[in-house]
């Protein structure tokens, strides 16, 4: 498998970083020291094993026949020794194994972990994130499994397939010959359960997929699912769920009962042709008793042996779809750079220009055309305009999260596509319409965005958001958790505390999506006095759809069908009797 484009790897053969491309194959090599060890280990077991008939040989022709009370001994010990020192020499072989099928394990999530972060929009837009979380926990299994249920018994059973099968040479050709013609019969009759295995458990794995998904979903929807009354319609689809879930693992495990039974009844039909044959051998005096007797065990060794090797293939094609699936994720070359910073950082006043900008997100769905702006540092500009305009489209172009199809942003004199993500994020800050807070405390939430800020620092920081108060209130203060993106806090607590977390960054440029949309009108007139204090030097860009919240801007940019329709001040626009002047009306009246 070969997880991403690059792959450095083959040529310098250092141990891999996160963001390197790797096969499987690849990182195995990385434990060749504790593969060799292992295989020692499993060397020696499989010698080990590849006694116990011979002992069995030498008891029935020569110990017993003989009356041989003292060989008889030392081969009566011997068969119980083995068995033991077999089990260790298999642990501690198993040992290194689990070791190796860790560090697969953790380079894959490592991996899987740093694609997930540096995604760009174009791609994490499209994601699930419950699907995600299915394909990240998948890591666990596959790279484990890969080398313990796959890998592992592919090497034992392979030397113990050559080894017995040169003891059975050894003792009897003929025999031998006859084994290896049935041999390969049996493993062709059981290749089709085989392969009806590989299609179930891909069902299956498609159907964990579907729940993960699906649950994160559900969880996340649940209060719009009881609003709209579709609790119904969601237990309709459970319920199918758990009934295709059910049928595929019952298929699942009749045909493996059905693989099983199958192999045994081949194997003591096997075991009746070699007792016929080899029993043939004797009356001829070619073969003798003990010699039978351990040829019968060798065979059922070398059957066992297959078995397991097939049940490793097994294994192995029901992994595929799961490799599959991180591979998916890992194949996709859609990184954004976050580890490139300048040589020195920029000093920057905070000027912005649009020169000639056109994108659209896929094909030409959500379009801004030829956007001309001049935005002079310090400046306050409102955006408004219709929904689904382009005004948000126009603040990630600003953040980098899309890049222009044609034309060129401009922060000071620098075109914005040369300047590292790092570096032009540390320059901004947003306050986004959809609001996210992690699952931790109101302190956690505003030291994520700068964890040098001192409880000083947060104070300030949400005195001017006007949320001070309300923390302070709290029985928990600080330390209240505000829930899975906040579920545990009001819509005007959650914007008031972006609004001060964005503050604790204390950038050059402010962008704001709707910062204020879910307060009232007088909490935010207190907001606004404040951050107009704040907002002092500072560029800042408003998109709002309350014109009261940019009523005071230098500049009003109002955007239509992704172009800028007008510009001007609040009183500007409102003599000029546009789309501005008209939406001021309108909100006018339903005042
Ligand atoms: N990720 C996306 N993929 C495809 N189309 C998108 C995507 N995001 C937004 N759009 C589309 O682009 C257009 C502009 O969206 P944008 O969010 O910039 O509008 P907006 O003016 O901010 O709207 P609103 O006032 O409703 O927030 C819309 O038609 C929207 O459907």
């Amino acid at each position: 498998m070969n997880i991403t484009q690059t792959n450095k790897f083959a040529n310098n053969q250092k141990e891999p970083t996160a963001k390197t491309g790797i096969s499987i194959l690849q990182l195995i090599f990385f434990q060749r020291k504790y593969i060799l060890i292992s295989l020692g280990f499993m060397i020696i077991s499989v010698l080990l094993n590849l006694t116990s008939p011979l002992f069995m040989k030498q008891m029935i022709d020569t110990a017993i026949p003989e009356k041989n009370w003292s060989l008889l001994v030392g081969l009566i010990i011997g068969l119980i020794s083995i068995p033991i020192f077999v089990t260790l020499f298999t642990f501690l072989g198993d040992k290194y194994n689990h070791r190796i099928g860790a560090y697969v394990t953790d380079q894959l999530r490592k991996k899987m972990f740093y694609k997930l972060t540096h995604f760009s929009p174009k791609t994490y837009n499209h994601l699930k994130s419950g699907d995600i979380a299915g394909r990240m926990y998948s890591c666990g299994e596959v790279g484990d499994l890969y080398i313990t249920q796959f890998v592992v018994p592919g090497i034992l059973h392979g030397l113990m397939f050559i080894g017995i099968t040169g003891i059975m040479i050894y003792l009897n050709w003929k025999l031998t010959i006859i084994s290896l013609v049935i041999l390969p019969i049996m493993f062709f009759l059981s290749k089709k359960p085989a392969m009806s295995i590989r299609n179930i458990s891909q069902n299956v794995m498609q159907l964990q997929q579907e729940l993960s998904s699906y649950t994160t979903e559900l969880v996340q929807g649940l209060k719009t699912v009881q609003t709209l009354n579709q609790v119904q319609k969601e237990n309709d689809y459970q319920y199918k769920w758990i009934d295709n879930y059910r049928i595929e693992r019952t298929k699942a495990f009749i045909v493996g009962s059905f693989s099983e039974l199958l192999n045994k009844g081949q194997q003591a039909l096997g075991i009746g042709v070699l007792f016929g044959y080899g029993s043939y051998e004797i009356f001829q005096g070619n073969l003798s008793i003990g010699s039978l007797v351990a040829f019968v065990a060798y065979f059922s060794q070398l059957f066992g042996s297959l078995e397991k090797a097939q049940f490793g293939l097994v294994k192995g094609i029901e992994l595929k779809p799961k490799l599959e699936m991180i591979k998916e994720i890992l194949d996709v070359n859609d990184e954004q750079d976050f580890e490139t910073t300048s040589p020195t950082p920029l000093k920057i006043k905070g000027e912005i220009k649009f020169q000639n900008v056109s994108f659209a997100y896929d094909g030409d769905r959500g379009q801004v055309n030829n956007i001309n702006l001049h935005i002079k540092p310090g400046h306050l500009i409102g955006i408004v305009g219709p929904s689904g305009g382009g005004k948000s489209t126009i603040l990630d172009l600003l953040l980098g999260f899309y890049t222009p199809d044609s034309g060129s942003i401009f922060l000071d004199q620098y075109n914005l596509k040369e300047i590292p993500l790092k570096e032009l994020r540390s320059k901004m800050t947003l306050v986004s319409q959809d609001v996210f807070l992690w699952n931790k405390s109101i302190k956690d939430n505003l030291q994520y965005a700068n964890p040098d800020a001192s409880i000083q620092d947060l104070e300030k920081a949400c005195y001017e958001a006007q949320i001070l108060d309300f923390i302070q209130q709290l029985p928990q203060g600080w330390d209240t958790v505000v829930g899975e993106r906040g579920v545990k806090i009001s819509g005007g607590e959650k914007q008031r505390l972006a609004i001060a977390r964005a503050l604790l960054r204390n950038p050059q440029i402010i962008l704001m999506d709707e910062p204020t949309s879910a307060l009232d009108s007088k909490t935010e007139a207190h907001l606004q006095e404040h951050l107009e204090r704040i907002f002092k030097g500072k560029t800042v860009i408003i998109v709002a759809h309350r014109l009261a919240t940019i009523r005071n801007a230098d500049s009003i940019l109002v955007i239509k069908d992704g172009e800028v329709a007008e510009v001007g001040t609040h009183e500007e626009l409102l003599e000029r009797k546009g789309i501005y002047d008209q939406l001021y009306r309108e909100q006018f009246q339903a005042n």
